[in-house]
């Protein structure tokens, strides 16, 4: 059987529709704070223009580590909360951000959020 080449192999989502990356979800829990962990994967092509990611009456927080680099593939932040090599922590809910098309290889980030009430 063949399928549709936008469809992601099972496991895998499409990202923001358009955009062409995928994510996974590897663990969603409420301990001690409510969070989740997504494997992020940028194949040629993929990227993400300038976005928020609003959850509405909350605090996003996201850290996320570049697992593996690409050609292309730059991640661009207004503003980061903490950044060291191949980790940042930012606030994807007040900062924008995006990430510049994949050129050549397959880029992988492991993105874990905590959404926090608002106070
Ligand atoms: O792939 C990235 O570096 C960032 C993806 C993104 O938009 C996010 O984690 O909110
Ligand atoms: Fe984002």
């Amino acid at each position: 059987m063949t399928r549709a080449v936008s469809s992601p192999p099972a496991g895998w989502q499409l990202g923001r529709q358009g955009t062409g990356y995928e994510k996974r979800l590897l663990a969603r829990g409420r301990w001690p704070l409510p969070f989740d962990v997504w494997l992020l994967r940028y194949r040629p092509g993929a990227g993400v223009p300038t976005h928020t990611d609003p959850v509405p009456g909350k605090r996003h927080y996201r850290l996320n580590v570049l697992l593996r680099r690409a050609e292309g593939g730059v991640f661009h932040c207004e503003r980061t909360l903490w950044r060291r090599g191949r980790v940042v922590l930012f606030r994807p809910d007040q900062s924008l951000h995006r990430v510049t098309p994949v050129t050549h290889g397959t880029r992988y980030v492991l993105s874990v959020g905590w959404v926090l009430s608002a106070g």
